[in-house]
């Protein structure tokens, strides 16, 4: 839920070096995010990647920020790092993390982003309780839109937890849960962007099918998702009412309606979330058998 946050707490993350390890899309979409809200400088920011030094470039140059190609000794980056953003695939977490471990200290905060992945393993990988935020974003953070589960190790402060709640609240809303729920976050929010678009993608097949050209079925698809998106935010009236404001008794939206309805349409939703939150399980519970071995 939305905290003030105070010019104290953004004053303080202003004078902190912030290092994402891993730059792929999760780590752009949240860099993107802070450097357009403001909330850091981009000469602040430091982004390692295992290899393509050509991303490393491109986001070089679109940002402003510092890069470095994962190197024998460049590691050491992490050492000037206040904050440490883990941002890799979860099939790299358990040896990157690993490796990194040399150069983390306790009074460094570290965010994670990586689904499935749980504070324990971390804590884990990195030998001892350390100041660690457990968190669950989505890509729409690179506008200013995203939403982001978020959870605490024991030694996080509240300070800390200001510093996490401001990052996070710049690229989005924030929601902090119990760690137990960060599966759940995953199948509704953070995998959630995922499902519109493939909305959006069969309404635009659908509609080329139909006749319309490829430019119109976009432009025409689009606009109703935001409009409609739009309508639930700015009325405050639920889904169910907007939607029944559409459907005319025996008209055109309530034929479409009864047929998406029949072909298990809501049930598909529903199982298909379900599945993201336990595919995070199983990819977190993956990790914390392959540290036992
Ligand atoms: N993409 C999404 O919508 C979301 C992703 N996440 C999580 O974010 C994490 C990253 O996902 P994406 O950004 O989509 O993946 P990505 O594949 O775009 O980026 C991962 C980056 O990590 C780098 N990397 C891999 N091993 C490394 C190592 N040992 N050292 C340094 N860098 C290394 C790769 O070179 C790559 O650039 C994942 O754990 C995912 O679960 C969480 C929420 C949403
Ligand atoms: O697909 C994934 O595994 C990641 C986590 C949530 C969104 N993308």
């Amino acid at each position: 839920m939305p905290i003030d946050t105070d010019t104290k707490t953004i004053d303080h993350i202003q004078s902190l070096q912030i290092a994402f390890y891993g730059a792929g899309s999760m780590a752009e979409a949240i860099a993107r995010g802070m450097i357009n809200q403001k909330l850091t400088q981009p000469g602040r920011i430091a982004m390692l990647n295992r290899q393509n030094a050509d991303r490393l470039t491109e986001l070089n140059s679109q940002y402003g920020v510092q890069t470095i190609l994962q190197g024998s000794s460049n590691e050491a980056f992490l050492k000037e790092a206040d904050i440490v953003f883990l941002a890799m695939k979860p099939k790299d977490a358990a040896e990157a993390i690993a490796g990194i471990k040399p150069f983390i200290s306790e009074h460094q905060l570290i965010i994670s982003v990586i689904a499935g992945l749980s504070i324990a393993s971390i804590e884990l990988l990195l030998g001892r309780k350390l100041s660690i935020v457990r968190t669950m974003p989505n890509t729409s953070c690179t506008i200013g839109l995203g939403v982001t589960g978020i959870s605490y190790s024991e030694a996080v402060t509240k300070e800390q937890q200001q510093l996490a709640e401001a990052i996070f609240q710049s690229v989005g809303i924030t929601s902090v849960v119990e760690e137990s729920y960060q599966d759940v976050i995953t199948g509704v929010s953070g995998s959630g962007p995922a499902y519109v678009y493939y909305f959006m993608e069969s309404m635009i097949d659908a509609a080329k099918a139909m006749g319309l050209s490829e430019t119109a079925a976009k432009e025409l698809v689009t606009q109703t998702v935001l409009g409609a998106v739009e309508m639930v935010r700015a009325t405050g009236e639920e889904p169910a009412e907007l939607r029944r404001k559409v459907t005319s008794p025996n008209g055109t939206t309530q034929a479409a309606l009864e047929l998406m309805s029949q072909k298990g349409l809501a049930e598909t939703i529903a199982s298909g979330m379900k599945r993201s939150s336990e595919r995070a399980a199983e990819i977190g519970a993956d990790i914390e058998r392959s540290l036992k071995k």
